[in-house]
């Protein structure tokens, strides 16, 4: 059964104008999000997400610009926005975001139970105590506990990952269509960050929410997304589901961001690192942008982009090791035992 798309990026070129100079952050970009999924899009540092994911919400620096290409959302097509009164009707209604730091998304001065209620009555026209019990329920749905006393409380009457809580509350109560979470655990240590993630997977079925998870942790996503894109250099250069992703990756990028999971390190020995630094954005990139610090490179990465090849109907990689033509390149040793034990456990 065909899904139905609730997002459509589709060659999306974003460019920055810095110091008379012209940085390209996204290099031709398409992705779809499937109504009621969860796509987690993960890359290094500067690799883009951050730029695909302000460039939804129209929150692109004012030197940033979308230079080619369509994104398509609810009867529109938001690269063609002008002005805040049109990004008003989609930003913080339609798609909501959960950031890093719940302390920049939240205001200090006032309880925490009236902005919730503010984003009840503005979006969900519900008025007094119909306004006041519907804000409780969604305490009650973010694992808040006694939620009467806590609804009169301050921001800094509660801990990181309860802040962190409250900013989904209030991401929730917009009855968004998209829920994009940028990060949304980085700041807040592993047990918490397990219990947040748990509850961002409870919410997305109660409330039938598409999520867009950004993050730089593939271990992180492993346990919430249903599919993973994986960002280099601006560009998406493979994406399937996640166990896919994980366990038959095609990529060397992908295969080198797996082999530097804690999990996949021996005790006692050094995590692995890719080695080399990312491209300069400013210049223009020939062939695949991950070639120079590629030790399975072919000639051809080096000269021409290569197209995204079909593994499945689900799985696409942007690789020349996928042509039909390429020699056969077995994944690194210490992947080919943790692939096969993915499998095996998949299959059981
Ligand atoms: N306002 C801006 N002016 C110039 N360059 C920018 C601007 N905003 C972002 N960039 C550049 O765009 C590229 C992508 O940045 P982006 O923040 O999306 O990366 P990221 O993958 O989200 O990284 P991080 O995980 O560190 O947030 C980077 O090279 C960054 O320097």
């Amino acid at each position: 059964m065909e899904q139905e798309k609730i997002l459509s990026i589709e060659n999306l070129v974003i460019k920055f104008k810095l110091r008379g100079q012209t940085l390209t952050a996204i290099r031709d970009i398409s992705l779809d999000l499937y109504k009621g999924e969860s796509l987690a899009i993960v890359g290094e540092s500067g690799s883009g997400k951050s730029v695909l994911v302000k460039s939804i919400m129209g929150l692109l620096d004012k030197n940033g610009y979308i230079a080619d290409g369509q994104i398509h959302f609810d009867g529109h097509d938001l690269s063609k926005f002008k002005t805040e009164a049109d990004w008003l009707k989609v930003r913080g209604k339609k798609i909501a975001m959960v950031t890093q730091d719940p302390m920049t998304s939240l205001n200090p001065l006032k309880t925490i139970g009236k902005q919730i209620e503010e984003s009840v009555v503005l979006h969900q026209g519900l008025k007094g105590n119909d306004a006041y019990e519907k804000t409780l329920q969604l305490l009650r749905d973010v694992g808040i506990h006694d939620v009467a006393r806590r609804y009169k409380q301050y921001p800094h009457e509660f801990s990181g990952g309860m802040r962190q809580r409250i900013v989904i509350a209030i991401a929730v109560a917009c009855n968004p269509q998209i829920l994009i979470c940028d990060e949304p655990t980085t700041a807040l240590d592993v047990t918490i960050q397990a219990q947040i993630l748990q509850l961002l997977t409870n919410l997305q079925e109660k409330y039938l929410l598409s999520t867009i998870y950004i993050t730089h942790d593939l271990g992180v996503v492993a346990k919430v997304a249903d599919r993973i894109a994986v960002m280099y250099a601006g560009d998406i250069i493979e994406v399937g589901q996640t166990e896919e992703v994980f366990f038959d990756a095609k990529h060397p990028y992908t295969w080198a961001l797996i082999s530097s999971l804690p999990q996949l390190g021996n005790k006692g020995e050094e995590l692995y690192s890719i080695k080399g630094t990312p491209p300069n954005l400013f210049k223009e990139i020939k062939g695949d942008a991950f070639a120079p610090r590629n030790q399975y490179a072919l000639k051809i990465d080096f000269v021409e982009r290569p197209p995204f090849f079909k593994v499945t109907d689900t799985h696409y990689a942007r690789t020349w090791l996928l042509d039909p033509k390429a020699p056969k390149v077995e994944p690194p040793e210490v992947l080919q035992a943790f692939f096969a034990e993915g499998r095996q456990y998949a299959n059981d």
